[in-house]
């Protein structure tokens, strides 16, 4: 092991190797080349100590908000990439391409010791102030290195180990940076190879992940060397517009182009926007035809000029959510259809819903709040043959026990005085031949349980003061997000009502473990955004930090979020600085694995009601003030009970 230089040796080494005519010796010519560029050209001192440097917030907010695409792309592969070196002490620096650290992921208790060394959130490791250093070198020289210890220029930085990848767009311009490092490290450069192999490896998924954003409404032709390989590694990436012309590529497909005269010639080279077909020897067609090619849906092409084996698969673009049917042209094919896109809870839940939905049995909803029960209900309804007849729904959380019995049963003329004397139908009369929804069954006082009970085993209902019994023909669906099984246990819940509304269960996952969120938001705000002329655009950034919040108010909380946003949006794009405070990505994370935190998982409306609407009481137990719970409780779409 080579000891470590003393501040004086180092220096000197620096300055010698600056000065010296030719550059001779082991030294990594990157670094080498940096140094000279340090004394020569930003004129900087090595013994001078190198304060870290840092741009105002206002500035570093001007910064994020101009890499939010990336950042947004990047989260995911960022937090991984900590989770695998978070133990090993290393931060993570996402950097734009002037070397300001706009993301940072490192362990809060050596928060002091990260800034004083401006491994930090707003940090800037420009070459020409902070000297040789992974990121401001590898933004100069425009490829990866890991700047070690005694690489640094500063004799102040000497500790420290820095490994950096550039990433670019598919223009081939520098994006950003990413950067992991270290305070310390063993003195060996080499124990930094795979530090060196492991950002490479996120840097190119996370590049590869914004190409594939960018154009995500092109198809996408994705190849490989091998056939094993191609769906996994997806090696080499090109966009394709309509007629088969090479729109873009990532990196990777951009070298292989230039190598096949594709490009124009220079470090910023663009495609010569040439056609599929003059690139492989195939015709448009056999591009176009992948998909249902052989049985792994991926086909073998030659190069034209090289004659290069490549196995190729093709991503079809995205579809555009579309507004079902029903609002446009006239009966829909299965109102179920519309609910989800490719969620494998959901798959399976609207396969069982689909065989039900004309069956002659009582259904129950479990799901929490605002995870569509309703929704679902209605669905079940309008795809069944009682399609006709009327949806009659009403929430027994929501409605006063008072008023429930006679709301549900109505009641015969005379029993009441007043205004209410004349008597009414109740719903369960108003749903004759159709189906009754019961929101929130779980709230439905006991002794009204027996007199549902009786109608459900009689096929009969008497209102209240009536002396004779009316037939009706229902179908009821009930919905609770409680789980019935252990309120019937606690004595709280009726078995023999348990049984009657369980002739089948179907569950509704959170939004937070759905995967077809991206479709539900588009969805939803396409619904919301319907019949206005000049709908604002969802932007990318917005899209992203919708993903990865969590949603404990589910698909209600993403309505009014998104209805927050239409309503407060000046411009013709919702950017994530429209959305509400609650929802923006934290551009700070501390610890290696994001979650939801206690208040996600918690479910608000459960907590408000075990702390009987007491508002203070659930600030205090989800350690918030009183008026984010408040805010909370309208963004879910949650009113206390009147
Ligand atoms: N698949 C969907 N597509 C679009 N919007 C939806 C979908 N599912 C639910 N929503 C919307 O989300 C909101 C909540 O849905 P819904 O009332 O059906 O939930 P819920 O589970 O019955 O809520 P609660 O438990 O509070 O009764 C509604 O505004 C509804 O229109």
């Amino acid at each position: 092991m080579t000891p470590l230089a003393t501040p004086a040796s180092h220096i000197e080494a620096v300055l010698s190797l600056a000065n010296a005519s030719q550059l001779l010796g082991d030294r990594d010519p990157i670094i080498a080349r940096s140094w000279r560029r340090c004394v020569h050209d930003y004129g900087l001192d090595p013994a001078r100590p190198a304060e870290a440097r840092f741009v105002p917030r206002q500035v570093l907010r001007e910064h994020q908000d101009h890499a939010d695409e990336l950042i947004n792309v990047a989260r995911a592969g960022v937090e991984q990439l900590y989770r695998h070196v978070a133990e090993l002490g290393y931060i993570i620096l996402l950097t734009d391409s002037r070397g300001i650290a706009v993301q940072f992921l490192g362990d809060p208790a050596d928060e002091k010791a990260h800034r004083k060394t401006g491994l930090y959130l707003g940090s800037d490791w420009g070459e020409d102030h902070a000297g040789t250093c992974a990121v401001g070198t590898c933004i100069k020289e425009q490829q990866a290195l890991t700047c070690h210890q005694h690489d640094h220029f500063s004799a102040w930085h000497t500790n420290l180990t820095c490994t950096a990848v550039p990433m670019f767009n598919p223009q081939g311009q520098l994006l950003a940076v990413l950067d992991i490092s270290a305070l310390y490290s063993p003195p060996s450069k080499d124990s930094q190879t795979f530090a060196l192999q492991l950002v490479k490896q996120y840097a190119r998924m996370i590049e590869d992940a914004y190409f594939l954003r960018l154009y995500r409404d092109r198809p996408i032709l994705c190849f490989d060397a091998s056939r094993e390989f191609v769906l996994i590694n997806r090696h080499y990436l090109l966009a394709l517009g309509d007629d088969g012309e090479l729109l873009a590529g990532n990196t990777a497909a951009r070298g292989l182009l230039a190598e096949h005269g594709l490009m124009t010639p220079g470090p910023f080279g663009s495609l010569t926007r040439a056609r599929i077909d003059e690139f492989f020897d195939c015709e448009l067609a056999d591009i176009l035809s992948i998909p249902y090619a052989s049985h792994d849906q991926v086909r073998a092409f030659r190069t034209q000029r090289h004659n290069r084996l490549f196995f190729a698969a093709l991503m079809e673009p995205r579809r555009a959510v579309s507004l079902p049917a029903e609002r446009t042209q006239g009966a829909p094919r299965c109102a179920l259809d519309a609910l989800a896109d490719d969620d494998p809870a959901m798959r399976k839940m609207l396969a069982r819903a689909r065989r039900l939905c004309s069956e002659p049995l009582n259904v129950l909803l479990n799901g929490e709040t605002g995870t569509g029960k309703e929704r679902l209900a209605r669905a079940l309804h309008e795809s069944g043959s009682r399609r006709q007849a009327p949806f009659v729904a009403i929430n027994c959380g929501a409605v006063p026990e008072s008023l429930i019995e006679s709301e549900l049963f109505g009641y015969a003329p005379g029993t009441f005085t007043g205004a209410r004397s004349k008597g009414m139908r109740g719903l369960i009369q108003q749903a004759d031949g159709g189906t009754l929804f019961l929101d929130e069954i779980g709230d439905m006082p006991l002794h009204l349980q027996t007199r549902l009970l009786r109608v459900l085993a009689e096929r009969e209902v008497t209102p209240l003061g009536a002396e004779r019994p009316v037939k009706v023909d229902l179908r009821v669906i009930a919905a609770s997000h409680r789980d019935l099984r252990q309120m019937v246990e606690a004595g709280e819940f009726r078995e023999d009502l348990f049984y009657r509304l369980n002739g089948a269960l179907l569950k509704l996952p959170p939004l937070r473990e759905r995967a077809d969120k991206g479709y539900l938001i588009e969805r939803v705000y396409a619904e919301l955004a319907q019949g206005r002329s000049n709908a604002p655009h969802l932007r990318g950034d917005a899209m992203s930090a919708l993903l990865a919040y969590p949603w404990p108010g589910n698909i209600r909380e993403l309505r009014n979020v998104l209805q927050y946003a239409l309503a407060t949006c000046e411009g013709n794009e919702i950017t994530v600085h429209d959305l509400p405070e609650e929802c923006l990505p934290h551009a700070v994370t501390r610890v290696a694995v994001p979650t939801a935190g206690p208040e996600a998982d918690d479910d608000l409306r459960s907590l408000l009601r075990r702390q009987r609407w007491n508002v203070s009481a659930v600030a205090r137990e989800l350690g918030v003030s009183r008026p984010t719970v408040y805010r909370r409780m309208r963004l879910q779409g949650i009113e206390p009970p009147v």
